[in-house]
């Protein structure tokens, strides 16, 4: 039997017969006595065996983490010594992914590596005619072990009903698993479901869904050995814990749904603690954002951080829970003012929820004299509003033409200005959107001086209040340090022009040292992003310009030459 924590240990004990071992902990980790139970109130005993397969190539001697449980979260991870910031606190293999529908490319998506693939250079596989995006990818073992043979036989083509069948498919390999691989289909009975509470949601799309799975499964497949419950149980499975490829940003996003052991027992927070990646292997790779205590819960968000109170609660509503986090409770967000509304009724007060935690809380004036007060309801409406008028024309992003859209961007905002507090999320995303196309004109050295002092100033800004809401190391403080540095360098490159060596000089020493700060902090957690996504990509371009200026001194050489 294996040590519950560090996982290699063997323990010299007398392991009980069948799969439920009692926990043992070895003695190189030895805590206390672990107090895992399941959710249904068993015994408290874990299954060992289910997890030694999927981190097989952890190379970490102790296990960082451990399984804990409580009425509140079920179950969660939670560290097992000082975890420090950027570390990788495990990598685990899938027990199954697949393709996820993509309302974005118009063509379908490889089999294997789930990319968008170009109907003219596509391979076909030789059997079911399902497509790959290269002879490389259609030798996959897991389509031609999984679903091959069920498409094959069922004469299922993609080119009928593609959107459906593509979205079914994980499904599919899901239910597969049971005969394929059973410590796989173990796990996944293992996890959170939550069918009672979708079979009982008002929300009458999972009932019609359900109906559109077990029809595909039993009917058009005609996968009769699985009834409506299995079905029923491993969607359910899915929806609550299979991660999305969060690589959006990198040249060729996949489109992949993919399933993790260990990766599905991290709680949420709306500020979480820990971040993961979906690697080129599909493998799960968990990084701590901020040094983790021994003994802290280790958290993920499951919603968008960037997005307020109001909109993250609601959307974790499909995960059957109310978020009672930090972040939640406080009305100001850590003081960030995230979700806050300018009051109608007087000049300087801002209104925000009476009682955060409370779903129909009145939205109070800030000013004790002030009587200023909005419903949730009115409050709802004016982020929708903003939101439609945000995705109508002229504020669409228009690729072609990227001047107008400056100027259609600051134009929106001002539209907001007068409703929403300046650091509510609704402005700050299309500042957000303004700061990438500021970037883009940097990059290619058209910017105007008076725009770079403009992406300097949100830059900064979007960095502090980045941080209160998702501190530490995250893919948008890398990439928003990347832009400060660039920014700081430009502006450094035209005022050397004037004044190098005159009476700028202390100032040009400050944002000098704050230059080569940045670019060490956003190089850092750059470079640990996996690689070929857009931000690894970021921090090797980054690399090289720091190679050629690893000290002041050569960066003031470069800046003389300029
Ligand atoms: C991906 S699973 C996490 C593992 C799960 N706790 C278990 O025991 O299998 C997601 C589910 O965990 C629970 N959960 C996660 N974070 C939570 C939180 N912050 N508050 C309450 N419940 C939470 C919810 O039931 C949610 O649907």
């Amino acid at each position: 039997m294996r040590c519950k924590q560090c996982i290699f240990q063997e323990i010299p004990s007398a392991a009980s017969p069948g799969n439920d071992v009692r926990i043992e902990i070895c003695p190189t980790c030895s805590v206390d006595e672990c107090k895992i139970s399941s959710s249904k109130g068993k015994k408290a005993v874990f299954n060992i065996e289910l997890i030694t397969t999927p981190i097989q190539r952890l190379i970490m001697e102790c296990f960082p983490v451990k399984i804990e449980w409580s009425e509140v979260f079920g179950r969660y991870l939670v560290a097992t010594r000082d975890i420090q910031q950027g570390e990788l606190i495990f990598q685990i293999e899938p027990i199954i992914s697949g393709p996820t529908p993509s309302y974005t490319e118009p063509e379908w998506l490889c089999m294997s590596c789930y990319k968008a693939t170009k109907k003219k250079t596509m391979v076909r596989c030789s059997d079911c005619q399902w497509p790959f995006c290269s002879s490389e990818c259609a030798e996959d073992e897991v389509h031609q072990e999984y679903e091959c043979l069920v498409l094959t036989r069922a004469k299922v083509l993609p080119e009928e009903n593609y959107q459906e069948s593509i979205t079914l498919m994980q499904l599919l390999r899901c239910l597969l698993l049971k005969n394929k691989d059973p410590t796989g289909w173990q796990q996944i009975q293992s996890m959170e479901s939550h069918v009672e509470g979708r079979k009982n949601s008002s929300n009458d799309v999972w009932e019609r869904w359900r109906k559109e799975e077990i029809k595909f499964i039993r009917e058009t497949l005609g996968l009769k050995e699985f009834d409506d419950e299995e079905i029923n149980f491993v969607s359910g499975v899915l929806s609550m814990n299979a991660f999305g490829s969060n690589d959006i940003h990198g040249p060729k996003h996949r489109h992949g749904s993919y399933l993790y052991y260990l990766g599905a027992m991290a709680s949420h927070d709306c500020s979480p603690n820990a971040d993961y990646e979906v690697d080129a292997n599909q493998d799960f790779n968990l990084k701590a954002s901020i040094d983790i205590p021994k003994g802290t819960q280790i958290t993920l968000s499951y919603a968008l951080p960037f997005q307020g109170t109001l909109l993250r609660r609601e959307y974790l509503k499909d995960y059957f829970f109310d978020c009672c986090c930090n972040r939640c409770s406080d009305s100001t967000e850590f003081g960030s003012y995230f979700s806050a509304l300018k009051c109608a009724s007087c000049e300087n007060g801002i209104l925000l929820p009476e009682y955060s935690l409370h779903e129909e809380s009145p939205w109070k004036c800030s000013e004790t004299l002030c009587k200023g007060l909005k419903s949730v309801s009115e409050v709802s409406a004016h982020i929708k509003n903003f939101e439609t008028l945000r995705e109508s024309p002229p504020y669409v992003i228009d690729t072609k033409n990227c001047l107008v859209n400056i100027e259609n961007l600051e134009e929106l905002m001002e539209k907001g200005k007068p409703i929403f507090h300046p650091n509510h999320f609704c402005l700050m995303g299309v500042e957000f959107e303004l700061i990438n196309k500021l970037q883009y004109y940097l990059e290619i050295k058209q910017i105007p001086m008076s725009w770079n002092d403009r992406l300097l100033e949100l830059t900064r800004k979007h960095i502090d209040i980045g941080q209160k809401i998702w501190h530490g190391w995250n893919d948008r403080y890398g990439r928003l340090l990347f832009m400060l540095q660039s920014g700081l360098l430009n502006s450094l490159s035209t005022k050397c022009q004037k004044d190098f060596g005159e009476k700028g000089e202390a100032d040009t020493q400050r944002i000098i040292k704050d230059i080569m700060r940045v670019r060490n902090e956003a190089k850092n957690i750059l470079l640990s992003k996996p690689s070929g996504s857009y931000e690894n990509q970021l921090g090797l371009k980054l690399k090289l310009i720091m190679d050629k200026e690893a000290t002041e001194a050569d960066l003031i050489e470069r800046l003389k030459k300029l």
